[in-house]
């Protein structure tokens, strides 16, 4: 049998027209549109364009956008200062500083140095302490899709068995956390992990952010599964493609989400969801 497909690119539209009356909200009442201030250091071609993305995403919505484009050469010292000035902004709501940096800057440190309550993308210390002990208030936005997305299924998390593929700090470990607080049973896997895919046969929702092409295959995929695919990988020929065999698995599976159209669009709708969010806070919106 077929998996149903889950549509991230549907439910991300779902979630921004959602966000695009909140937004109307805030205006109303502080005068001011929730606003985003985005940083790019250098001159990666992909992050570009999921900065452009997230911007163009942002208007739609009624985001206001502050846009910095800084140079490779652009010092540590220089970016902590724009963070402290966008910290102190209080037209600022959100700050997402585009990963991955230049290797002269430390990004942990500049991680670190944005306030935890402009934290849009969820990656402050803090906020992943908040998430750890049960009382998360920014939560990390891939991650955040991928719950949304499996709750657009209908299937319950609670109670089931989960595994997660990856253990990076922005997606595999706090996904896995995600879970957990949701009452499923967690395993989580990466590169130690032996006998992998007797350990993938035993979840009822299998969520994979490894960054291997194809790498999760149909003998892999408990029959009636939950696969959510974080992946994103570009082949020779130029395309991007998940970490999920696509056509073999979806004949096991009972959900299964595409690359592109499914976390992708979800990840940039989370970032608006928290930058909204975070101006209702501000703005004393219940
Ligand atoms: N769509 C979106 O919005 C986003 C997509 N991504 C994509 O998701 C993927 C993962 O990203 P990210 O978490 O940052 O990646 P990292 O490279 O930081 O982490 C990869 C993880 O996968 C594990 N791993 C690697 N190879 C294997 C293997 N053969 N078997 C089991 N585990 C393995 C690693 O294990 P170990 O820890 O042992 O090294 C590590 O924990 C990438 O393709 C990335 O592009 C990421 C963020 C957002
Ligand atoms: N501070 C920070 N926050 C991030 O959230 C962050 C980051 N840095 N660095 C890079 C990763 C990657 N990421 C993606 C976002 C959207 C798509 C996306 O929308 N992809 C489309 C396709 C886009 C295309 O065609 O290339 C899709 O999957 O349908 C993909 C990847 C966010 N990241």
């Amino acid at each position: 049998m077929a998996a149903k497909l889950i549509d991230g690119k549907a439910l991300a539209q779902q979630v921004r027209d959602g966000l695009a009356a909140q937004a109307a909200k805030v205006l109303a009442k502080t005068g001011t549109k929730p606003g985003l201030a985005t940083i790019l250091v250098g001159d990666d071609p992909a992050s570009h364009v999921y900065v452009k993305n997230k911007q163009k995403a942002c208007e739609l919505a009624g985001i206001y956008v502050d846009d910095h484009k800084l140079p490779s050469s652009t010092t540590q010292a220089e970016l902590l200062a724009l963070i402290d000035k966008k910290n102190a902004d209080p037209k600022i709501h959100g700050i997402l500083v585009q990963l991955p940096l230049p290797k002269h800057i430390d990004s942990k440190v500049i991680l670190e140095a944005v306030s935890p309550d402009k934290d849009a993308d969820g990656f402050h210390p803090y906020n992943f302490g908040r998430l750890v002990e049960g009382h998360p208030v920014f939560e990390a936005c891939t991650p955040k899709g991928v719950i949304k997305m499996i709750e657009s299924t209908g299937v319950t998390i609670e109670g089931k068995r989960a595994v997660v593929l990856g253990r990076s700090n922005i997606v595999g470990k706090p996904l896995a956390l995600m879970l957990l607080q949701r009452n499923a049973t967690v395993t989580i896997c990466h590169s130690k992990t032996k006998d992998l895919a007797a350990v993938c046969r035993e979840a009822d929702l299998l969520l994979v952010a490894i960054g291997k092409a194809k790498f999760v295959t149909a003998d892999m995929v408990r029959e009636g599964a939950v696969v959510i695919d974080v992946g994103t990988n570009k082949t020779s020929d130029g395309k991007l493609c998940g970490d999920v065999d696509f056509e073999p698995v979806s004949q096991k599976a009972g959900w299964i989400s595409p690359v592109p159209g499914g976390v992708g669009p979800m990840t940039i709708a989370m970032l608006l969801d928290n930058t909204v969010e975070s101006a209702r806070r501000m703005a004393g919106i219940a």
